[in-house]
C-alpha cells in the first residue's frame, strides 16, 4: 500500500516559506496559493464525506485560512458544513477567507461531533504543546468522526520532526505543495494516515525527497561475474546471520559472492563461495583481490578482539564498505575518527540504539540527527526504522515511510546490509536507496509474518518491477 507519495521532495517549514515566498514575489498571491490549497482539501473531502455531514476545525493562521476555503466550497457543492473556529486573523488572506465563509461558525467547545472532520487548526506554524480548549476538541471531535482530513498536516505534530505535539491522528492528509518530514518520521507519520500530495504551483526544491522505485538495468549481454560485482561478506561468529547478508547479495543482482570466515559456507546455495579465513591477515589477504567490487561486515561479527581485528582490516581495505551491526557497536563513539578518512564509498545501517551509541543523541529530530552524522562521518548513513532516513555525506536525502512492520524480525538488518553489499557494487550513488526499496518491496511481497529467509526468496520480484 503506497502510504506516502513516491519520489516527492520534502520540504521543511523553512523552506515552505521560502517557496512560498517566491511565489508571492513571482506575483502570485497569498490569497490565490490559499484558494489553491482549500481547493485541493475540498475536492479529498467531497470524495469521502459521502453526504455524510462536515466539521471544518478552522484555526487562527493559514492553516485556519485554507479550512475557511475548504468550508466555502463544500457548501456551494451542496454538502452539509458547520465551522469550528479557534480565534481567527482578521487581516491577511486567512482573515479574507474568513470574511467570505457566510455558513455557520461555532465554537470548538460548542461544536458537535460530525462524521467528517476537516482538521485546519493548525499546519505547519505549530511551534509548541497544543494545550487546553484547542487540544481537548480536537481529540473529542477527531476520536468521533468517521473520517478525518488533515490540511497539510495533522494538528499538534512538529514539522520538522514529526514530534507529537498533543495531536490527534488522521485518516488521510492533504500535503500542501510538497511534503514535510513529519508526513515521514514517526510518530507523526502513523498519525497522518494516507498522505496525498497537492501540487498547487508551489515550486519546491530539496535535497531531501521520499523513496521511489529505482530504475534498473538487467545485465549488459557480455557482462560476467566479475564485472557484475564480487561481493565479500565477513563472517563472525555468528555465520547464520552473515550467511543471509550473502544470499541477500546474491539475490540482488551481485555477480559473485563469498563468505569470508570459519563457519564452512553452512548449507548455503552451492552459488554462494565460501573461503576459509582463520585471522586477520587472512582477510588482509583475501581483500588485496581487486576484483572484490563491495565487502560487507557486520551481521553475526560478535564483538571480541578477532572481530574487532577483523573490522580494522575491513575499514583500511580500499573497497566500498557496507558496517552494519556488531560492527556498528564496535566502532561505537569512535566511528567519526575511525571512518571519515576512507576515501572509498562507505554505508552504515544502523537501527536507533547502534545509531544512539555511535553519535551523540544532539537535540535535533531524526532526520537532522542522520544528516549531521552523515557530514561528519563522511559515508552514507541508512538510518533504519518505520521512518528509514537516507542520508548521504553531500547532503542528499531520502525518506521512507512505508516498510512492512513484519520487518521486525530477526535477520532482516542481515538482509538489507547484503542488499546494500549488492546495489553498491557497481558503484553508484544511489546503491542504498535502491537497497532500501527493494527490501521495502520484497517485505511487501512476502506478505505476513515472513522470516528473513522468505524475504531474500522475495528480492528477484521486487528487482523484476524495476527493470
Ligand atoms: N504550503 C503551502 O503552499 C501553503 C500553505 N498554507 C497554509 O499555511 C499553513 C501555515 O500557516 P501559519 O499561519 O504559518 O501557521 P499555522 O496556521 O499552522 O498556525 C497558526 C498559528 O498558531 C499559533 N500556534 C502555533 N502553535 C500553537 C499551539 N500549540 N497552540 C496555539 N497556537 C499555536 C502560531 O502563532 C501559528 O502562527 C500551512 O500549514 C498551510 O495549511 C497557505 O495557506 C497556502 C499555501
Ligand atoms: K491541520
Amino acid at each position: 500500500m503506497i502510504r506516502v507519495p513516491r519520489g516527492t521532495p520534502v520540504l521543511t517549514a523553512e523552506q515552505m516559506r521560502a517557496a512560498e515566498q517566491a511565489c508571492f514575489d513571482a506575483g502570485v498571491s497569498q490569497e490565490e496559493l490559499m484558494e489553491r490549497a482549500g481547493t485541493a482539501v475540498a475536492r479529498e473531502a467531497a470524495r469521502f464525506a459521502f453526504g455524510r455531514p462536515v466539521l471544518v476545525l478552522a484555526g487562527p493562521g493559514n492553516n485556519g485560512g485554507d479550512a475557511y476555503v475548504v468550508a466555502r466550497l463544500l457548501r456551494q457543492w451542496g454538502h452539509d458544513v458547520i465551522v469550528a473556529a479557534l480565534g481567527g486573523k482578521e487581516a491577511g488572506a486567512a482573515g479574507m477567507m474568513r470574511s467570505r465563509w457566510d455558513g455557520e461558525t461555532v465554537t470548538l467547545d460548542d461544536a458537535e461531533p460530525r462524521p467528517v472532520l476537516v482538521d485546519g487548526l493548525f499546519g505547519t506554524g505549530m511551534s509548541r504543546a497544543l494545550e487546553g480548549e484547542a487540544r481537548k476538541a480536537l481529540h473529542r471531535l477527531s476520536q468521533a468522526a468517521a473520517f478525518v482530513l488533515a490540511i497539510d498536516l495533522p494538528s499538534g505534530f512538529a514539522t520538522d520532526s514529526g514530534e507529537d505535539l498533543g495531536g490527534a491522528p488522521a485518516t488521510a492528509t492533504v500535503a500542501l505543495g510538497a511534503l514535510k518530514p513529519a508526513h515521514l518520521l514517526m510518530p507523526a507519520l502513523e498519525r497522518c494516515g494516507t498522505v496525498l500530495h497537492a501540487d498547487i504551483g508551489i515550486p519546491g526544491e530539496s535535497d531531501i525527497c521520499s523513496l521511489s522505485r529505482p530504475h534498473l538495468v538487467a545485465p549488459a549481454r557480455d557482462s560476467h561475474k566479475y564485472s557484475r560485482g564480487l561481493v565479500l561478506v565477513v563472517e563472525g561468529e555468528m555465520p547464520g546471520a552473515a550467511r543471509l547478508s550473502a544470499r541477500a547479495a546474491l539475490h540482488g543482482g551481485a555477480g559473485y559472492v563469498m563468505l569470508a570466515g570459519q563457519g564452512g559456507g553452512g548449507n548455503g546455495p552451492d552459488a554462494l563461495v565460501h573461503r576459509s579465513v582463520e585471522s586477520a591477515d587472512d582477510l588482509q589477504h583475501l581483500l588485496g583481490d581487486d576484483r572484490i567490487s563491495a565487502v560487507v561486515i557486520g551481521p553475526g561479527l560478535g564483538r571480541g578482539e578477532r572481530s574487532q581485528a577483523l573490522l580494522g582490516v575491513a575499514i583500511a581495505c580500499e573497497h566500498r564498505l557496507v558496517i552494519d551491526g556488531d560492527a556498528l557497536t564496535l566502532l561505537g563513539r569512535d566511528a567519526e575518527r575511525r571512518i571519515s578518512g576512507r576515501t572509498a564509498e562507505t554505508v552504515l545501517t544502523p537501527h536507533e540504539g547502534e545509531f544512539g551509541r555511535m553519535f551523540d543523541d544532539g537535540d535535533g529530530g531524526k532526520l537532522d540527527r542522520t544528516v549531521s552524522a552523515a557530514r561528519r562521518i563522511c559515508a552514507t548513513i541508512v538510518h533504519k526504522g518505520p521512518d528509514t532516513v537516507i542520508a548521504h555525506p553531500d547532503g542528499r536525502v531520502v525518506m521512507s515511510g512505508d516498510s512492512s512492520p513484519w520487518l521486525s524480525t530477526a535477520g532482516t538488518g542481515d538482509v538489507l546490509a547484503g542488499l546494500c553489499g549488492a546495489r553498491m557494487a557497481k558503484g553508484n550513488a544511489h546503491a542504498a536507496a535502491e537497497a532500501v526499496w527493494l527490501h521495502t518491496r520484497a517485505a511487501a511481497l512476502a506478505g505476513p509474518a515472513f522470516c528473513a529467509d522468505d524475504l531474500i526468496g522475495r528480492i528477484p520480484d521486487a528487482i523484476g518491477e524495476c527493470v
